[in-house]
């Protein structure tokens, strides 16, 4: 596993169990799909698989290492773990885009030469070169969201970790989106994403994580927790249409089988 929690335990101050003794992991290489409904603790999962909250009980492992909270600890991590908030306008704050996404590099202390080379693959991989000049305040949110992205993948990270990727995209904005996650998947980077949406889940991951009240209550391989019909419906979700029609058909074949068992 490159990232796994255990035990993972969290109360917002003044506020509600957020996490309850939730256990998740990931293997390197791989897309894991958090999915689950409104307030059942998605954001919140992320935001301590990158060590931006500590919990109050509980371990999160990276590479096998149980992570602590010591400044160069969380320096090291947040290096490995990139995390793309839902709202750009939350994680964009430089003048212009180049200037965005140099600021991770440069705070790592790359040089000039080796920033400008990550700056440019980073912008390149999401399509947005024509961007570099412009500035940030100036784009549209989905722009501004692959500029987020962008910023996050400067630094190389093992582990992308993005909260509703698709949230506020169109539908071509979401295709390209998808397309630019694709390529970074499969050139060896492991993508975390929080989604309600089952279809997304069956249609991008390969691993699925099925959350309720702050617990992942079904985990594994994307076709089979997402054809399981309880567990979705638990969690106030239903079958991916794709799984659902495949289901439907299977079982009216069983049910004409089992009329032509009776006629012969
Ligand atoms: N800053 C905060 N202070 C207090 N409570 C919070 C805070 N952020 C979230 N919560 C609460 O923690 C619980 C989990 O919230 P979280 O945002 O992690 O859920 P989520 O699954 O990401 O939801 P959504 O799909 O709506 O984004 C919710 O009950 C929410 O109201």
């Amino acid at each position: 596993m490159i990232l796994e929690a255990a035990g993972l335990t969290y109360r917002y101050p003044g506020g509600v169990a957020a996490l309850s003794g939730l256990d998740l992991g990931v293997e390197r290489g791989r897309r894991l799909a958090v999915l689950g409904p409104n307030g059942a603790g998605k954001t919140t999962l992320l935001l301590h698989l990158n060590g931006t909250l500590k919990p109050s009980a509980g371990t999160v492992r990276l590479g096998g290492e149980i992570m602590g909270y010591s400044r160069a600890a969380l320096t090291g991590w947040r290096r490995r773990v990139g995390l793309v908030l839902q709202e750009p306008d939350d994680q964009l704050f430089a003048a212009t885009v180049a200037e965005d996404v140099s600021f991770g590099p440069l705070n790592l202390g790359l040089s000039e030469a080796e920033t400008r080379r990550r700056v440019e693959a980073a912008l390149d991989a999401l399509g947005i070169s024509d961007l570099a000049g412009r500035a940030t305040h100036m784009l549209s949110f989905g722009q501004k969201k692959r500029v987020a992205i962008a910023g996050a993948l400067a630094m190389e990270p093992e582990v992308l970790l993005l909260d509703e990727p698709l949230a506020g995209l169109d539908h071509q904005g979401g295709k390209r989106l998808l397309a630019a996650l694709d390529a970074l998947a499969r050139a060896g980077t492991t993508l975390v994403f929080t989604t309600h949406e089952v279809d997304l889940a069956h249609g991008f991951a390969d691993r699925v994580a099925l959350f309720r009240d702050g617990r992942v209550i079904a985990q594994g391989e994307a076709a089979e927790v997402l054809s399981d019909r309880e567990c979705l419906a638990a969690c106030g979700l239903e079958m991916p249409l794709l799984l659902e029609l495949g289901v439907r058909t299977r079982d009216e074949a069983l049910a004409l089988l089992a009329v032509g068992r009776k006629v012969y």
